[in-house]
């Protein structure tokens, strides 16, 4: 499809100050508009990864490359476990907060910012307070502030492991529904053999000690993926898959 990857990553070590090898040896490239999930032990790397991907954290070694130019390496959106609102200012403060960041005025981010909560299913929760809100309303507020500026890669770090599993699903399904129609770029950090079969198009499977890829696994099922999916013989059989490659993974670094 696309000739250039959005991002390219070579060779990338972090080694942290602790003495800590946490990634080593690290080639990766994602496609602009992929769905990928990054899977693997706790411990082996994962949210390093993200971070350094991110500009959050620098490498220690090898490089990562934006071959459409440095300006991609800033249009991202950052999805963490926590939704980490502001508690003293509502559901709509909250999502136009990046956009005035980004020096939009008042009117334009609200209005934008209220575009965006009803696609996230929170029209008329605009003038609600975190504390009000349930928490996958919140992760609904914490998507929307990530997306609002329409980011090209949008990463996700266990969104919805804190979760309960029907909230975990309603979002799986809201999450690729958003996905399909805007066709950003995901990279979504998951323990979760499940969710991650569900969700993505690529399946990185990655060992610990020290992190590094240990397996990388299309998943070929057609979208629009929904409970015919779940429950078809295609997801128990990639689901095998990968559980086979993340038990091999995790028995290199046991042997
Ligand atoms: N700031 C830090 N300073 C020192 N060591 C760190 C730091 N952050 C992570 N590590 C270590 O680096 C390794 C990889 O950690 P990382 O959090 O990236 O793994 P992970 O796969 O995301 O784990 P989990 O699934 O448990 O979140 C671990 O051994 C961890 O203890």
């Amino acid at each position: 499809m696309s000739a250039a990857p959005l991002v390219s990553l070579r060779a990338v070590a972090k080694r942290y100050a602790t003495g800590t090898l946490a990634v080593r040896g690290v080639d990766l490239d994602i496609d602009a508009g992929d769905f990928v999930a990054l899977l693997g032990p706790s411990g082996c790397g994962k949210s390093t990864l993200l971070r350094m991907v991110a500009g959050l954290a620098a490498p220690t070694g090898g490089s990562i490359l934006w071959p459409g130019g440095a300006a991609a390496a800033k249009d991202i959106g950052f999805v963490f476990q926590e939704p980490t609102l502001m508690p003293w200012a509502t559901a709509l403060a909250n999502v136009a907060l990046p956009l005035e960041l980004a020096g939009m005025g008042r009117a334009e981010a609200a209005e934008r910012a209220a575009a965006m909560l009803a696609r996230v299913e929170l029209k008329g929760f605009e003038a609600a307070y975190p504390r009000a809100l349930s928490g996958g309303m919140r992760m609904r507020v914490s998507i929307a502030r990530a997306l609002v500026t329409r980011p090209r890669l949008l990463m996700m770090d266990e969104p919805f492991a804190a979760l309960d599993e029907i909230t975990r699903f309603r979002l799986n399904n809201d999450l690729l529904r958003l996905w399909e129609a805007e066709r950003f770029t995901v990279l979504f950090v998951t323990h979760s053999v499940f969710e991650s079969v569900y969700l993505a198009r690529r399946i990185v499977v990655m060992a610990a000690r020290p992190g590094r890829i240990e397996a990388d696994l299309p998943i070929d099922a057609a979208y629009p993926r929904g409970e015919d999916f779940r429950t078809s013989a295609a997801y128990a059989a990639h689901c095998r898959g990968v559980s086979q490659a993340l038990g091999h993974a995790m028995a290199v670094h046991a042997g």
